[in-house]
């Protein structure tokens, strides 16, 4: 019998941290409050309509509007709480940024500021707590500006809107069949399952590639009459199948977890889109830039995938606001790839093509 050998999470950071000499252990230590938090959240997740009674969380099934006036369940509520009351008192952040506050949350000054900044998603896809189907937690590491650090000042908006090209460690924790923690620092991409033994995050994928090539892809299909004329020609051509311009058949998924299709994504390959399109002109787009779009956007890129918003590359989007929504394209490469270049050239395909609206599958 062979035995493998067991990396916590912990041991997994301390490796990656040789490659910094001088680093302080900062970093890492905010990674671990960041992985308790998740570790909680799967729990609270795990009571499911269990939650409120005698031995689970005080977790009822209430409802309230956020920021975004969207529908906040409670468990976003409670997963946003873990976040921050498990980083805080750390003394490694600056300030954070969450989907579920308006405004940047400030370290309280009995505590310790330090130099990161903290951007996420407490509860994703949270539309699917009802019905059991996998939702996520979705985390960015950002420096945070040099006055800050040495000021200790309050943070402001403009301190988190930094392009995603400048993200020190992105991951997301996945609360499915199993609660697993996927990680970037910057080097290749790691993925751990939480072993409810020990509590430990345990490597379990210590380099997870996504395939360059792919037949399935994800889209929210009942937006189609709102899409872009590239979407609509990309969807078409996958549908189209064997005897259509790609010449093989394709799958379709929908989760309606974005955390959850760039798990299996990262697994297996495949293209996501939650594109720009035209259905509220207020809104270009569905995802967050900051704690949605960016996060993922690394981590598949440190696969060996592509994170794109059709027209240029996600990490270098410049963003103008904390809650920011952005057209979210991402996946295998080739597949992500062409989408782009539907995108620099719909005119000539309309050209080419000009029975293209009617010959839509989803047509408007
Ligand atoms: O209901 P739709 O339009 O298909 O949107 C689904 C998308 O919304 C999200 O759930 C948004 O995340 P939140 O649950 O954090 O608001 C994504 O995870 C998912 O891809
Ligand atoms: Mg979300
Ligand atoms: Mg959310």
């Amino acid at each position: 019998m062979t035995t493998r050998r067991r990396y916590t999470l912990t041991q997994y950071l301390i490796e990656q941290r040789r490659r910094f000499p001088s680093a302080s252990g900062d970093f890492n230590a905010l990674l671990l409050d960041v992985a308790l938090a998740c570790k909680a959240i799967a729990r609270s997740v795990a009571f499911g309509e269990l939650s409120g009674m005698p031995g689970s969380d005080l977790v009822d099934g209430s409802t309230t509007v956020n920021v975004q006036g969207e529908e906040q369940k409670r468990l976003d509520v409670i997963s946003n709480i873990y976040f921050t009351e498990m980083t805080e008192w750390g003394g490694h952040l600056a300030g954070m940024a969450s989907e579920e506050m308006d405004e940047p949350y400030q370290i309280p000054k009995t505590m310790q500021r330090g130099k990161y900044l903290l951007v996420f998603d407490p509860l994703d896809g949270s539309s699917n707590i009802d019905v059991n189907v996998t939702v996520g937690s979705i985390f960015s590491i950002l420096r945070a500006p040099q006055d800050v650090i040495d000021s200790g000042r309050d943070v402001v908006e403009a301190d988190f809107l930094q392009p995603g090209t400048q993200q020190m460690a992105a991951g997301y924790a996945l609360y499915g069949p199993t609660a697993m923690m996927v990680l970037t620092v910057g080097n290749g991409v790691a993925g751990f399952t939480l072993d409810p033994n020990l509590g430990q995050f345990m490597l379990t994928h210590p380099s997870m590639k996504v395939p360059e090539d792919t037949h399935e892809f994800a889209i929210n299909a009942s937006n189609s009459r709102f899409w872009e004329a590239p979407v609509k020609r990309y969807v078409d051509e996958c549908l189209a199948g064997k005897t259509g311009a790609r010449g093989k058949d394709f799958n379709m998924r929908w989760i309606a977890s974005m955390v959850a299709e760039a798990h299996r994504i990262l697994l297996r390959g495949g293209v996501f889109m939650y594109p720009r399109d035209t259905k509220d002109p207020s809104k270009p787009g569905r995802l967050r830039l900051l704690y949605e779009a960016n996060p993922v956007g690394m981590i598949i890129e440190q696969a060996g995938g592509r994170a794109s918003t059709g027209r240029e590359p996600m990490l270098t989007v410049q963003p103008t606001a904390l809650h920011q929504r952005i057209g979210l394209v991402f996946g295998s490469k080739n597949e992500v790839e062409r989408i782009e270049r539907y995108h620099a050239e719909p005119a000539e395909y309309k050209e080419r093509n000009p029975l293209f609206a009617e010959r839509s599958l989803f047509r408007d």
